[in-house]
């Protein structure tokens, strides 16, 4: 009874206060793994001394004033990187040499800071359009060039192999012209995705898996970034519709939590047992009913996102209705056994593999070596808005024990969290903003943080008009950027055109499209594209395409596919309006211990950050097509 009324009591709670939530259940675990900590510690003593952490736990009252899941222990050293002034010179008059030559733009200050930085723990906002991709090239060059860092040891992490093929072809173009002695293969080794990096070390530890991901997806080479997730290939689904099938007719508990969560009846254990029921099943929260396998694989990728194991998820103490208390129940069940499955023929997901080589670092697994880690001693990471508690954990696991085995680690974070559009992957920029907690420094150092604000791509009119969409997001770094070129004639920021249903005003907006596209080559613009046409869902954006002549330099992608690139005009259809409420989530973000905020506030911010980032697109004009004001365009309506 006591124990009902208390999770009564806590749900209640964590729906009305999930700050307050978080932080409790920050402090359980907190608890938990101090309890769990203990007897380990046991064969290591080295590794568990009294830190900062344990100071700070004492002036309390009991439990750790923070909250939890920071590595306690510091990792990078607080001294500076030993740069001789003949060092930066030499950068200087080379990139000197390279801006004549017009291979790069004549960095600013705050860049000159990023490229020279001497803290071996870095964290830059770079806001859009502010050059962090030239400038991180360009420190990368310093790093190999003039601080004669061996490029086996450095790895530059960038969002997706499109953006790294990318940054690979700049590299490699601005070393040529450093006439650097460095070998192509070094070079193009350096520049990966989180999930290519992992990728080398589980060919090392893990047998070579086969990837889940890419199951039926005979072009696969390199792990990529699964940005799309939920899209599954039919030898994905079959996979996973085999697994659900058998656990429902092995497992009775199973059965009745499939029963239940469909609201149909058990079928009689007496008669012959049926099929597994195949009918469309909807998690409060999400867009679509989808099979529940499906929904099972949906919100499991979730969950390991967000740092939780599911086989060690204590169910009963997830702050959630009884409903969403069964679905977890049965997803649980249904996991176990894909991996299982799994498992005996050699498949891994991503997220396993993350969370194996985690735990395998952890606990100073002998298969992978510090020197199976060394390229990775150097990292300087990408959009590091968008990394996710599980991605943090692997960091932090990596740079931990190649730091107390092989000396000397470095972490460049590179980030705007004005553009973090991934929460519903389960990244966060609470992680980024939060970043001294989950990557500490040895003593009370901290990392340097630097500011990229001159924005080289957008008219103020457009920057400003980006930042009013913004004025809601509470939880946000203070920044304020400055547009380096002035505004063209004909030039504006955020034009709203309402009332716009697609059906009707199809005809009105492929006029449009011409006539920006006019515009742009009546300015002489320098963009190689003249229209980008970007919208939330890909359903809209196709309807327009087909009717889309295709002459036109006009290019047609989602905002989050957007990500880096730009065009004289940004043409946005649809709103960016959050979706509806989604109580598991909210409950699971708690549990995790890692936000200050409730997954539902998280996803009203990202939907205004989405509506940011669609509008930093455009240099010198933005149209924004919406059936009517609200959300995004509703702050820019109210200007
Ligand atoms: N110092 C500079 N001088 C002149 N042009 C610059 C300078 N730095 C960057 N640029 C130009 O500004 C534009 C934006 O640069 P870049 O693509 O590196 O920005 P970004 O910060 O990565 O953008 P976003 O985060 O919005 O995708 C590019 O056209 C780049 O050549």
């Amino acid at each position: 009874m006591l124990t009902r009324y208390k999770l009564l009591l806590s749900t209640t709670l964590a729906r009305y206060f999930p700050r307050t939530a978080a932080y409790l259940e920050a402090e359980k675990h907190a608890a938990a793994e101090r309890l769990k900590a203990a007897p380990k510690a046991k064969g290591k003593p080295a590794a568990r001394k009294k830190g900062p952490t344990a100071k700070r736990a004492g002036k309390g009252a009991g439990p750790t004033k923070k909250p939890v899941r920071r590595a306690s222990v510091g990792i990078y050293p607080a001294a500076a990187l030993k740069i001789t002034a003949a060092q930066e010179q030499a950068m200087r008059e080379n990139v000197a040499r390279a801006v004549t030559a017009g291979m790069v733009g004549a960095p600013s200050d705050e860049q000159w800071a990023m490229i020279l930085g001497r803290q071996p723990l870095t964290r830059i906002f770079a806001g859009a359009g502010s050059g962090k991709s030239t400038t991180l090239v360009l420190r990368v060059v310093f790093m190999l060039c003039h601080l004669n860092i061996e490029p086996e040891r450095l790895t530059v992490i960038s969002f997706t192999n499109a953006s790294c093929v990318e940054l690979r072809e700049r590299l490699l173009k601005v070393l040529a012209f450093w006439q650097a002695p460095i070998e192509e293969r070094a070079v193009r080794d350096c520049v990966r995705t989180f999930h290519s990096a992992m990728g080398v070390l589980a060919r090392e530890a893990l047998g070579s898996p086969v990837w889940f991901e890419q199951l039926g997806d005979r072009a696969a080479s390199e792990p990529d970034n699964p940005l799309a997730g939920g899209r599954l290939a039919a030898a994905q689904s079959r996979l996973l519709k085999e697994v659900y099938q058998r656990c429902y007719a092995e497992d009775p508990a199973f059965r009745s939590q499939v029963h239940a969560l469909l609201g149909s009846p058990v079928p009689d254990e007496l008669k012959p047992l049926p099929k597994a029921p195949m009918q469309p099943f909807k998690v409060s929260g999400e867009l679509h009913a989808v099979p529940l396998h499906e929904a099972f694989y949906g919100q499991a990728g979730f969950i390991e996102s967000i740092g939780i194991r599911i086989e060690q998820l204590a169910v009963e103490t997830v702050p959630c209705s009884e409903h969403e208390r069964e679905f977890l129940g049965a997803l649980q069940i249904f996991w176990t056994a894909l991996q299982q499955h799994l498992d005996q023929q050699g498949v891994l997901t991503f997220n396993g593999a993350f969370q194996q080589l985690t735990r395998m670092l952890d606990e100073g697994d002998a298969r992978l070596p510090a020197a199976a880690l060394a390229s990775l001693s150097h990292l300087l990471i990408d959009e590091f808005q968008d990394v996710s508690p599980q991605i943090v954990q692997w960091l932090q696991a990596v740079h931990r024990r190649l730091a107390r085995e092989a000396g000397a680690v470095s972490l460049m974070a590179i980030g705007d969290d004005w553009q973090s559009i991934y929460g519903w992957r389960g990244s966060s920029p609470e992680l980024f903003m939060d970043f001294d907690r989950h990557f500490p420094s040895k003593g009370k150092g901290k990392s340097a943080v630097l500011m990229l604000q001159a924005n080289y791509r957008s008219i103020e009119p457009v920057i400003r008009d980006a930042e009013a969409i913004l004025s809601d997001v509470a939880f946000k770094q203070d920044k304020r950027t400055a547009a380096i070129h002035s505004t063209p004639a004909g030039g504006h920021g955020v034009q709203v055109v309402t009332p716009f249903e697609l059906a009707r005003h199809l005809p009105d907006l492929l006029r449009e499209i011409s006539a920006q596209c006019e515009y742009a080559e009546a300015i002489g613009s320098q963009e190689r594209t003249a229209v980008l046409l970007l919208g939330r869902r890909n359903e809209t954006l196709k309807e327009v395409q087909v009717a889309l002549d295709r002459k036109l330099p006009v290019k047609v992608y989602t905002i989050h596919r957007a990500k880096g690139l730009q065009a004289e005009v940004a043409i946005i259809v649809d709103d960016c309006m959050p979706v509806m409420s989604h109580p598991l989530r909210n409950a699971l973000y708690a549990h995790s211990g890692f936000f200050s905020n409730s997954y539902d506030q998280a996803m009203g911010d990202e939907s205004l950050r989405l509506g940011y980032v669609a509008v930093t697109r455009g240099v010198s004009r933005v149209l924004w097509f919406v059936r009517k004001p609200q959300g995004a365009t509703r702050s820019l309506k109210l200007r």
